[in-house]
C-alpha cells in the first residue's frame, strides 16, 4: 500500500490538486481528452476549490463522480450539487461534466443512458475516492444489496445500490471501472479512518469494499 502522510489538512489539498492537475496534464499530453472522476460527501471540497484554479486545458476534460445519491441536484446532499458549486466553476468551467444522475425515480430507470454516456470516458486517467469508517468507497457498501455484483471482474460500468449505510439509494462505478483508472488515490482524514483502512488491508473485498482497489491506490492521510 503506497500511504503518504501529510502535516495538515491545508497542505494536502493542496498537494493533492497540484498531484491530480500534473496527472491530467500528463494525460492531455498523450492523449485527445482526459478524465477525472471525483468522490462527493464532506471531505474534497478544499481539493476542488485548489483544483478549479489550475491552468489546463479544461475543455478537454471530463469530470465525472465515483458515485451519486439519487436525489434530485438541488438537494443538498446531492453530489452532483457539491460539484457545481466547486469544482466546474472558474477555468474548470470549460470541463464536459459527465452526469451520474437523471431525474427519473428509480436509478434503474436511468442506468442504461447513464452507462453508455460515461463508456466514452474510459478508462479513466485520474480517478480519487474517499471511504467512509465503515470501509466503503464510492456507493461500495459491506452489506449492500448489489456488492458481489459490483465487485466481480465482469461487473457493468454502473451499478444501483441500496444499503443499510445509506439514507436514499445510490449509483456507483462497480470496482473494476475504479481500479482500471490510470492514476488512482484515496483521500482520507482523521484517526478513525486510518484504523479503519489499516483494518481493511486484511478483509475480503466483500466484507471491506475499499480493499477492492487497495493494491492500486496510492492513500493521502492527514489527521
Ligand atoms: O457520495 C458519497 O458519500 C461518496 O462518494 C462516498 O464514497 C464518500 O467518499 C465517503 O462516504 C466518504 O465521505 P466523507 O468524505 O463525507 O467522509
Amino acid at each position: 500500500m503506497n500511504f503518504n502522510e501529510y502535516p495538515d489538512r491545508e497542505m494536502m489539498m493542496i498537494d493533492l490538486a497540484n498531484i491530480i492537475a500534473g496527472e491530467l496534464g500528463e494525460s492531455l499530453r498523450t492523449g485527445d481528452r482526459a478524465s477525472l472522476c471525483v468522490p462527493g460527501g464532506t471531505t474534497p471540497g478544499p481539493i476542488f476549490d485548489a483544483l478549479n484554479e489550475v491552468a489546463l486545458d479544461w475543455d478537454r476534460v471530463d469530470v465525472l463522480l465515483n458515485d451519486e445519491r439519487w436525489v434530485p441536484e438541488d438537494h443538498e446532499r446531492s453530489n452532483t450539487r457539491l460539484l457545481r458549486q466547486r469544482l466546474l466553476i472558474n477555468k474548470a468551467a470549460a470541463a464536459k461534466y459527465v452526469p451520474l444522475y437523471a431525474p427519473t425515480e428509480t436509478p434503474e430507470e436511468s442506468m442504461e443512458a447513464l452507462a453508455a454516456g460515461i463508456e466514452p470516458s474510459l478508462p479513466l486517467s485520474v480517478c480519487l475516492l474517499g471511504m467512509g469508517a465503515d470501509m466503503h468507497t464510492a456507493s461500495l457498501f459491506p452489506g449492500a444489496d448489489r456488492l458481489e455484483e459490483a465487485l466481480s471482474p465482469d461487473a457493468p460500468i454502473l451499478l444501483p445500490m441500496r444499503a443499510p449505510g445509506a439514507p436514499e439509494p445510490r449509483i456507483t462505478l462497480s470496482a473494476r471501472v475504479l481500479k482500471d483508472s490510470t492514476n488512482l488515490h484515496i483521500v482520507i482524514t482523521g484517526a478513525e479512518k486510518r484504523e479503519a483502512l489499516e483494518k481493511a488491508r486484511s478483509l475480503e473485498p466483500m466484507d471491506a469494499p475499499v480493499a477492492s482497489v487497495l493494491d492500486r491506490a496510492q492513500i493521502h492521510w492527514t489527521e
